[in-house]
């Protein structure tokens, strides 16, 4: 079972997962892998040289290093659930708000499974800019009025999928998580 993590930069993503992971570990008893995209350092690697100048590429990229991650994913068998912190959906809002084509992004990342259930932290972007780390490894600088639209098309998105479950991040991390866990717990009960 694939469960995505999706939201803006500084929306609580990794927070949130790691802290499901622990609890559906500890209390569900289940076997959880907590993974992450971008996930190749070759392709991270790319992305930061060069990529983030190209939004065509950076597609390319991003859509590559899921392939590399999916066949990964496919190979781990031990377990019953499989939490990433990032998937397809990033693609789509993040590089449509750089002026890529929406049907294209989604064309190029078809292949890939669909998550059974997609947890979307939604919050705005003035917001999640303040809870942002410094240490930005990607060069996109944060720009607001970026993650703004990525906002926007997170949400736009959102609309016509349900699997795809809008959690205000704005709340308490507890408040946020225990909406988390309800979705959950519907999957797997
Ligand atoms: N609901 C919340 N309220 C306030 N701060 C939060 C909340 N969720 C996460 N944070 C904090 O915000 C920062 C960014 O969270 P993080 O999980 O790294 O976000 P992301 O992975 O989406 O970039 C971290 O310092 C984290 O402790
Ligand atoms: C997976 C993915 C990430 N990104 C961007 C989002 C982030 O700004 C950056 C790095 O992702 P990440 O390390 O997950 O950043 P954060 O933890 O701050 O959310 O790459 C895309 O633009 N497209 C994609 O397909």
């Amino acid at each position: 079972m694939l469960i995505a993590i999706e939201g803006i930069d500084g929306s609580g993503k990794t927070t949130l997962a790691k802290e499901l992971k622990k609890w559906l570990e500890n209390e569900k008893k289940k076997k959880v892998l907590l993974t992450a995209e971008p996930f190749t350092e070759e392709i991270s690697k790319l992305i930061q040289e060069e990529g983030w100048k190209d939004p065509v590429t950076l597609t390319l990229l991003f859509s590559a290093d899921r392939g590399v991650h999916v066949n990964w994913i496919m190979k781990q068998n031990q377990y019953n659930i499989i939490i990433t912190d990032r998937y397809y959906y990033s693609t789509i809002a993040y590089q449509s708000a750089m002026g890529i084509d929406k049907n294209w992004i989604v064309e190029v990342n078809k292949f890939f499974p669909k998550p059974e259930l997609t947890l979307l932290l939604d919050i705005p972007a003035e917001i999640a800019i303040t809870r942002i780390k410094k240490d930005d490894k990607f060069n996109f600088k944060e720009k607001l009025s970026l993650l703004q639209k990525v906002r926007e098309n997170y949400l736009e998105i959102a609309k016509n999928e349900n699997s795809i479950k809008i959690i205000n991040s704005t709340k308490t991390f507890e408040e946020v998580l225990s909406e988390a866990k309800n979705y959950v717990e519907e999957l797997i009960s």
